[in-house]
């Protein structure tokens, strides 16, 4: 991972101006592109909300992809495990996929616990901070820790899984979020019905 021998530093490499630009794709598509980030605690509500917004926008003629766990952890990044180094690795890689989408047009939502600030920050800056919307999946820990989706927490406590977040790994929680949906507080409709009230406008072409 980042070894010299992988590295691109030093190297002669020159980008050629395509013809096609992002700004034709975005026309073609009749929408902007955006990237909506969700952060939050396992068990928090990121894959249930990402998955019922993109179900939103694509009925509304939305060009949408959903980047989670379940394609980039088995993936891409299949080589990658839960230390700091990796979930920095993690994201960043998510954060250079996500940034040829929109380039390619696309809404993308990324759902990942993505805890440190830094990281999310380095996406933000990568893509545009524009073209990026950063929803705070917020829960707390004990309300994440009742429903456990998949017994982790249980295992996490039991020591048989080691540096879990919220557990025995940090989570740095977002300080200016641009959209926060408390899920142990409100319901989902009232949730989805903040997401796209968020998203339309960023997506509107001027
Ligand atoms: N140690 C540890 N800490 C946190 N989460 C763990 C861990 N081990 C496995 N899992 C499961 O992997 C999912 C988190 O992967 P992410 O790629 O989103 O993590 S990160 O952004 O790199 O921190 C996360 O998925 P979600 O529950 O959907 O959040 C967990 O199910
Ligand atoms: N208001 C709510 N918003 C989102 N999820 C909720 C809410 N209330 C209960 N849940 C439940 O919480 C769980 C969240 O799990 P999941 O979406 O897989 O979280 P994550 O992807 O963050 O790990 C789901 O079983 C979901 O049905």
């Amino acid at each position: 991972m980042g070894s010299k021998e992988h590295s691109a530093e030093g190297l002669y490499i020159i980008p050629h101006k395509h013809k096609v630009t992002g700004e034709d794709r975005m026309r073609r598509k009749g929408h902007r592109p955006l990237l909506i980030w969700f952060t939050g605690l396992s068990g928090s509500g990121k894959s249930t909300l990402s998955g019922l917004l993109e179900q939103e926008l694509f009925e509304r003629q939305v060009h949408t992809y959903l980047l989670d766990g379940d394609n980039v952890r088995k993936g891409l990044n299949k080589d990658l495990g839960f230390s700091k180094e990796c979930r920095t690795e993690n994201i960043r890689r998510i954060g250079e996929t996500a940034n040829l989408m929109l380039d390619a047009g696309l809404v993308v939502l990324a759902a990942f616990v993505s805890p440190f600030r830094k990281d999310r920050e380095t996406v933000r800056e990568l893509v545009g901070p524009e073209n990026f919307l950063e929803v705070f999946v917020d829960c707390p820990l004990k309300v994440c820790e009742q429903r456990d989706v998949k017994g982790l927490y249980k295992k996490a406590r039991d020591g048989k899984i080691q540096d879990f977040t919220g557990v025995s790994s940090p989570f740095e929680a977002p300080e200016r979020p641009d959209v926060h949906i408390r899920t142990s507080e409100q319901t989902l409709e009232v949730s989805l019905n903040e997401l796209i009230q968020a998203v339309l406008p960023k997506i509107k072409i001027k």
